[in-house]
């Protein structure tokens, strides 16, 4: 085996942080193949490519989760195998995970200084440890955090900023971030950016794992892209074009969605009136109409997942009525609600999946998906009737459909028979989505349907939603993602403290107009009174 060249030293004469020569991994096949690569001193390494590519797992050989099956690694100029990730912590080698590594029943102090908790006599000093524990959080601007806490009440968001700020220890030398702003705020980000910023000052290394290549564009130095587990590309970012960066990571020009056309929204298929519990969903009206995309913006705490769970029955609603009507029947353009009323205010997630709602989850491991179980299990499960005869599976229906759905929607795997907990975390995604476009439903609500999710296969997701909605199904779409939300929906709703405050048709929003409503800035015109009007009919101006 010949060892290739790692990039020579940095101008300043300083010898590369870390340097990876020709590491490869093997599970039932190559999954990272030949990759040499080193990291400089203060440098932000950006690391991109498709789902499945590669990326989680070179991050984790890099900090001892993964052993790699060839190759070799230096960190300064010493051999470096760490074989475990303490061993790779123990030498400042540190990684945020995409999957969040923290102790759902611990708290958030005994969480960031788990390994180094203040004791005397073996006994825990526990008004050190929540001192320290604030010291930390402060850091990256998390203020009025009780440290008490045990960090499973803390939102998702909320929670990977506890995992960050675990990571920002004073012996870090190399910090590998895998997603790390998926489930951020803009705000929540900028804190991020700020003590990288730091980091690099002190010579730090950061290797930044993302689809967001507007942050590339922002934070890195380098970007690294890997196609199907190889090398592809290394080049600086500055003066980097988009549309280069996803040429070399997909290997075909994907074509960008366009804004949504103009169409004529069907019937009222789920309507919500004076929808609440406690004061996380305050009295909110809402029409779902046969043929549109809705979106949902909002802050982080507004109440757009809580709503979405009372509407799929995961949450029961204290007050108010949901109302599903049936079919997409009517003329295009009737906006009235078909007169024959299927169910409503449901009292489990089962109830409302038979009266044909389905959610596509923010949270795809503890809410999404059966993971020690195959692609096939996990996109079947919603609709066994389907797949079934006289009670009995039938094999080869499961099978036929789990291909066209894996065909349909790129799920990178070696068969349907795929255990999902060994697929990416975009391919996961993937399957949760699956399960839907499988079963038949009217409404769909996602919440975050494209987290991590790369370029090209977000291209795939929104033209499924368009052919459901050719189809007459309704959309609620959540997205934290501006952008995505101004090019998919028809219409958007933004939330506040609980409450819909606004609601804007396609040719009537703007950014500045959906974030004053979001961050409640006067000037946001009130949502007319359900009372007063007949439901808003989704069409493009
Ligand atoms: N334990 C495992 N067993 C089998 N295959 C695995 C295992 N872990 C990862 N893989 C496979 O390795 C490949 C690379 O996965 P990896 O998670 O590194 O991709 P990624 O680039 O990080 O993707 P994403 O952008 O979706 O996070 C995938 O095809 C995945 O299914």
């Amino acid at each position: 085996m010949t060892t290739p060249a790692v990039p020579a030293p940095a101008a300043n004469g300083r010898a590369p942080l870390l340097s990876l020569f020709s590491l490869g991994k093997d599970y039932a096949t190559p999954v990272l193949d030949d990759v040499s690569l080193a990291l400089q001193p203060g440098e932000v390494l950006a690391l991109t490519g498709e789902n499945g590519a590669g990326k989680s797992t070179l991050s984790k050989i890099i900090c001892g989760l993964v052993q790699p099956t060839r190759g070799h690694m230096l960190l300064g100029e010493v051999p470096f195998h760490p074989g475990s990730r303490r061993n790779a912590e123990h030498v400042g080698v540190r990684m945020v995970m995409q999957e969040l590594g923290l102790v759902s029943t611990l708290s958030v102090a005994e969480n960031l200084l788990l390994e180094r908790l203040p004791q005397r006599a073996g006994w825990l000093k526990r008004a050190e440890l929540h001192a320290l524990a604030v010291q930390q959080l402060a850091k990256i601007g998390m203020q009025g955090i009780d440290p008490a806490m045990p960090v499973a009440q803390l939102g998702i968001g909320q929670q990977q900023m506890v995992e960050i700020a675990r990571n920002l220890q004073d012996d870090t030398r190399v910090l590998v971030l895998d997603e790390p702003t998926a489930m951020l705020t803009s705000r929540e980000t900028s804190h991020l950016f700020e003590q990288i910023a730091l980091l690099k000052a002190r010579g730090v290394g950061v290797i930044y794992v993302s689809h967001r290549l507007e942050e590339l564009q922002r934070i890195a130095d380098r970007v690294a892209v890997l196609r199907d587990g190889r090398l592809v590309d290394v080049r600086p970012m500055a003066g980097v074009r988009e549309a280069e960066l996803v040429q070399r990571m997909v290997g075909r020009a994907v074509q960008e969605h366009g804004n949504r056309a103009r169409r004529a929204a069907g019937p009222a298929l789920l309507r919500a009136r004076g929808l609440g519990r406690a004061q996380v969903v305050r009295d909110v009206d809402l029409d779902l109409h046969a043929g549109e995309i809705m979106g949902l913006a909002g802050l982080v705490g507004s109440g757009r997942t809580e709503l979405v769970r009372l509407l799929f029955g995961a949450d029961r609603a204290d007050r108010g009525e949901i109302t599903l009507y049936a079919g997409a029947a009517a003329p295009p353009g009737q906006v009235e609600p078909p007169t024959r009323r299927v169910a409503g205010n449901w009292r489990s997630p089962m109830q409302a999946i038979r009266a044909g709602i389905g959610l596509v989850t923010e949270d795809r491991k503890s809410q999404g998906l059966l993971l020690p179980q195959s692609i096939r299990v996990n996109a079947t499960v919603s609709d066994l009737g389907a797949v079934s005869r006289a009670g009995w599976l039938q094999m080869a229906k499961e099978r036929r459909i789990t291909r066209r759905l894996v065909d349909t929607l790129r799920i990178r795997s070696q068969s349907g028979e795929q255990v999902v907990s060994t697929l990416s975390g975009g391919n996961q995604q993937k399957v949760v989505f699956a399960r839907w476009l499988h079963r038949e439903c009217k409404v769909l609500l996602l919440d975050e349907p494209t987290r991590g999710v790369d370029v090209g296969a977000r291209a795939d997701l929104y033209a499924e939603l368009d052919r459901m909605t050719d189809a007459g199904k309704a959309l609620l779409m959540v997205s934290s993602d501006l952008r995505e939300l101004m090019i998919m929906c028809d219409r958007i709703g933004v939330m506040r403290a609980g409450r819909l405050v606004a609601v804007f048709e396609r040719g009537h929003w703007s950014d500045q107009s959906l974030l004053a409503a979001a961050f409640g800035d006067a000037g946001v015109r009130p949502l007319p009174s359900p009372s007063s009007s007949a439901p808003t009919p989704a069409v493009q101006s």
